[in-house]
């Protein structure tokens, strides 16, 4: 039995890009085969030369298999998309031509094709590009129409053939102007696109960061939290600290707010360093923060803390000169198995209240 995925994979790779370009020239085919099929038809019933249809249909057939190769091999050949755009464009107009010298009557029919064919290439041409398109399916028409009125003018009228070509050209010089409007579009929109990727990412960091240090903020966390709480309701092995500075409105008062305000951005930074991946810190709210240490046992959190005080201990900041080590004191507590954090964090509130009441410096377990 045929592997479908492996089969997909074999005849559209596994490059997006080129899988996009292969599913595109896809659909094209489908567009030459409904041509081919109504070349047919009109053999059929006698407007076109079954000899002449049969090698354009072979011309046809081979250029789009011929396509699809390079198409699927393009990212391994470094062809690129543009370059295939333009020979793709330039094959469909030289199929166009060769149809209007071959379909007797029917000729016009093939204009509209022809015309179908530039406004398809205006999506994935440049201006320079689809001009060029332009002017080679003007001369090339030009040159079909005045081959068929020099060699039989009974059936391609001199007049006819002039004003079919006049009307032909406007269209497709009206399209070439179209496609200078659609880049400028384009490129408006594209940059209307990236303005809004930047002030996305600015959103998502104001609603989740901390202005001042640069933590998660108390909302990102609560959602956090709750994520936590839906992954693993049954599980308990979570721990929670509420950590909160020292005597900070003593630092306000002594260097000003400024200062207060460096001490709080370089805890961030000194706790953060005395974390692991795993662990989260968020901003509480003025000079409180939440810890959150999962699959971390209570002596395993402790330890962390003790680390975290270290390395607070150890900061230097030459403009704030306490006589003493900028210190805080911690409650931690465990989650119980299926606790709502709301409860968890409620204890570690309780113990954090008894770590001041206590004397401050100091980690208390509940
Ligand atoms: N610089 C600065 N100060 C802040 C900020 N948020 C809160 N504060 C101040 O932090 C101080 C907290 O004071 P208290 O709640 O009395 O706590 P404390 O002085 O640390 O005393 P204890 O917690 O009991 O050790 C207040 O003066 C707040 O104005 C902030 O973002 N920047």
């Amino acid at each position: 039995m045929i592997d479908r995925a492996r089969l997909g994979k074999l005849l559209m790779g596994t490059d997006p890009r080129v899988r996009r370009m292969v599913a595109y020239w896809a659909a094209t085919g489908v567009i030459y085969v409904l041509m081919i099929a109504l070349m047919q038809v009109a053999v059929q019933v006698g407007l076109a030369d079954r000899r002449a249809v049969a090698m354009l249909t072979a011309y046809g057939v081979c250029g789009v298999l011929a396509f699809a190769v390079l198409v699927r091999a393009s990212a391994v050949l470094g062809i690129s998309p543009w370059i295939l755009s333009v020979l793709q464009g330039l094959f469909a107009v030289s199929c166009n031509i060769w149809l209007y010298t071959v379909s007797g009557p029917l000729r016009e029919a093939s204009l509209i094709t022809l015309l179908v064919v530039v406004t398809f290439c205006t999506f994935s041409l440049r201006p320079r590009q689809t001009m060029l398109l332009s002017a080679v399916s003007i001369a090339g028409m030009g040159i079909a129409m005045w081959f068929g009125v020099s060699r039989d003018a009974a059936h391609y009228p001199p007049m006819v053939e002039a004003l079919t070509f006049a009307f032909a050209s406007v269209g497709l010089i009206a399209i070439t102007l179209l496609t200078g409007q659609m880049n400028t579009l384009r490129a408006r929109l594209k940059n209307q696109k990236e303005e809004l990727l930047v002030a996305l990412a600015t959103i998502r960091t104001l609603a989740t960061r901390d202005e001042l240090t640069s933590l998660a903020n108390r909302r990102h966390m609560n959602d956090v939290l709750a994520d936590e709480e839906r992954r693993q309701k049954s599980a308990g092995a979570t721990c929670i600290a509420l950590i909160d500075i020292d005597f900070f409105k003593d630092i306000n008062d002594r260097f000003g707010h400024a200062q207060g305000d460096a001490v709080l951005r370089e805890f961030a930074a000194a706790a953060l360093g005395a974390l692991r991946g795993s662990d989260m810190l968020a901003r509480w709210g003025g000079e409180e923060f939440l810890l959150m240490l999962p699959t971390t046992q209570l002596a395993e959190a402790t330890q962390v803390l003790a680390r975290m005080a270290g390395a607070v201990a150890a900061m230097r900041l030459p403009e704030v000169e306490l006589g003493r080590p900028v210190t805080f004191s911690a409650g931690v507590t465990a989650r119980a198995a299926g606790e709502p954090f709301a409860e968890t964090i409620n204890r570690a509130d309780k113990a954090l209240y008894r770590a001041k009441a206590e004397g401050r410096n100091r980690v208390v377990t509940v």
